[in-house]
Formats: C-alpha cells, sequence, structure tokens
C-alpha cells in the first residue's frame, strides 16, 4: 500500500501497468506482423506511412530504394527485439487502429484497472497516458476493450513523439508543459519499468512501480519508488486548487 498521495494528474503507462504484457508481445505484435507489408504497399500516398518507412530505411542503413520487404524484415527484427522505435510505432499503431475499428482486436486489462482509473476520475483527479504505443494506437486501444469504451477516461495522451524518450526526465518536463506546468509534485506516474520512474523522479513527480506478478519487471530493484502489485494498493487523493 503507498502513502496516501496528494495530485491533480495521473499518468499511466500501458504495457505491465494498464494491461499483460503478453497483450501487447502476443496479442497486438501478432496482428501487426504479417500486416505490415501489405499495410505500406497499400498506403503509398498516406504521409504518416512514406515518413515512418523512410525514417525506417535510414535508421536502418537501408537504401532509399529498399524494398518493402527489406523495410518489413528490419521492423520484424526490432519487434523480436522489442525495440520500440518511433516510426515501428507508428505503423504498428495504424494496423492496430484499424483492428480495433473493425473489432478484430478487443483489450482486456488487470481486473483492478478500470474501476480505480474511474474512482480517480470521480475523485476530481485528470488521467493521462504515457506508451510507447503511438497516441493513435493508445486511442484506438481505449475504444473497444472488454470494459467498454475508456477513451473519455483520459484527457491526453503522449507518446514517444510527442514527449520524448520514456527513461528521460525532459519528456516528463515535456509532459508537464503541455498539462499547462502544474506543480510536478502533483503529478504521479505509474508504471512497470523503474527507469522510466526514475525519468519521472528527475523531475519531481510522484512515482508508483507495478511489480505485477508474472510481468517481466515484477522482481526488478525499484529503488526508492514505492512499489504496488495493484492498483488497490494506491491512494490518491485530488490537491487542492
Ligand atoms: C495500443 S498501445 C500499444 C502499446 C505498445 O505498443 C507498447 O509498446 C507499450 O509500451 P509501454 O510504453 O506502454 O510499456
Ligand atoms: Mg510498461
Amino acid at each position: 500500500m503507498t502513502d496516501t498521495l496528494t495530485a491533480r494528474w495521473v499518468v499511466v503507462d500501458i504495457e505491465g501497468t494498464l494491461t499483460a504484457t503478453s497483450q501487447v508481445h502476443v496479442v497486438l505484435y501478432d496482428y501487426a506482423r504479417p500486416r505490415l507489408g501489405p499495410w505500406i504497399d497499400e498506403h503509398p500516398d498516406d504521409d504518416r506511412v512514406t515518413a515512418a518507412v523512410a525514417e525506417i530505411k535510414e535508421d536502418a542503413g537501408l537504401a532509399a530504394d529498399a524494398s518493402t520487404e527489406d523495410v518489413v524484415s528490419v521492423l520484424h527484427s526490432w519487434m523480436d527485439a522489442d525495440r520500440k522505435a518511433s516510426p515501428l510505432k507508428a505503423l504498428q499503431g495504424l494496423i492496430w487502429e484499424h483492428g480495433y475499428t473493425h473489432r478484430e482486436l478487443i483489450s482486456t486489462y488487470f481486473p483492478d484497472v478500470v474501476p480505480q482509473l474511474r474512482a480517480w476520475k470521480t475523485a476530481g483527479l485528470d488521467l493521462a497516458v504515457f506508451s510507447s504505443g503511438s497516441v493513435a494506437g493508445q486511442i484506438a486501444s481505449f475504444s473497444h476493450t472488454t470494459e467498454g469504451d475508456l477513451r473519455e477516461l483520459f484527457d491526453h495522451h503522449f507518446d514517444t513523439v510527442n514527449a520524448g524518450p520514456k527513461r528521460v526526465p525532459t519528456s516528463y518536463a515535456a509532459i508537464r508543459a503541455a498539462l499547462g506546468s502544474p506543480d510536478p509534485a502533483h503529478l504521479v506516474f505509474l508504471s512497470d519499468v523503474p527507469a522510466e520512474l526514475d525519468g519521472a523522479a528527475a523531475d519531481g513527480w510522484h512515482t508508483v512501480g507495478l511489480a505485477r506478478p508474472g510481468e517481466p519487471f515484477a522482481d526488478a530493484d525499484f529503488g526508492a519508488h514505492p512499489v504496488v502489485t495493484t492498483f488497490d494498493d494506491v491512494t490518491i487523493e485530488r490537491a487542492d486548487d
């Protein structure tokens, strides 16, 4: 159980915090993997796709005229290594958006998550997401869940493009600025990855580590960060204006 935290904003990670890692690495990655090549070839006029492909080629040292097959081979190797590169996340997000819209994908959350998010919202706290998943992918993933359409719960979405890398303090400063520069002590970040919590703490935020049983970081060293195994053990009250 954490001490009672006082805040205005609760910012949450997705993978390992809201959802099981397998929801991303198995369900979502398996959905995206065979669709990356066709998606690239079928959307030659979509600037988001062409920009992502150009960035992937540059990052991977491929020639500008490299084939889609070569690009997909790079993307599959990045997915195997769980490299959360922004252009990969952009393409995955578009594919997942299609999957959620067509009801081929549905998100499932740890059972404590949605009741607690609703309770914080009811208590007057504002909720935001900071994930490596693209903003488009995040929003789509909350649109079709086993608990209905949850998009209304969140006031802001942040990813590695509009905030920056998740382990870097400046990304948390960028999020704070985008939220209207609240006192950093009125921000709480919840994540399963200690290095991400370090980034938030370095910007002055409160942090809570999620060491959910069976998840990859369950036995990690969370250092000075408070650690829980469920949202039920996180107590946050709304700070006064
Ligand atoms: C539909 S959002 C998918 C989330 C994702 O792609 C991902 O890599 C999760 O990373 P996180 O930063 O939330 O741990
Ligand atoms: Mg995570």
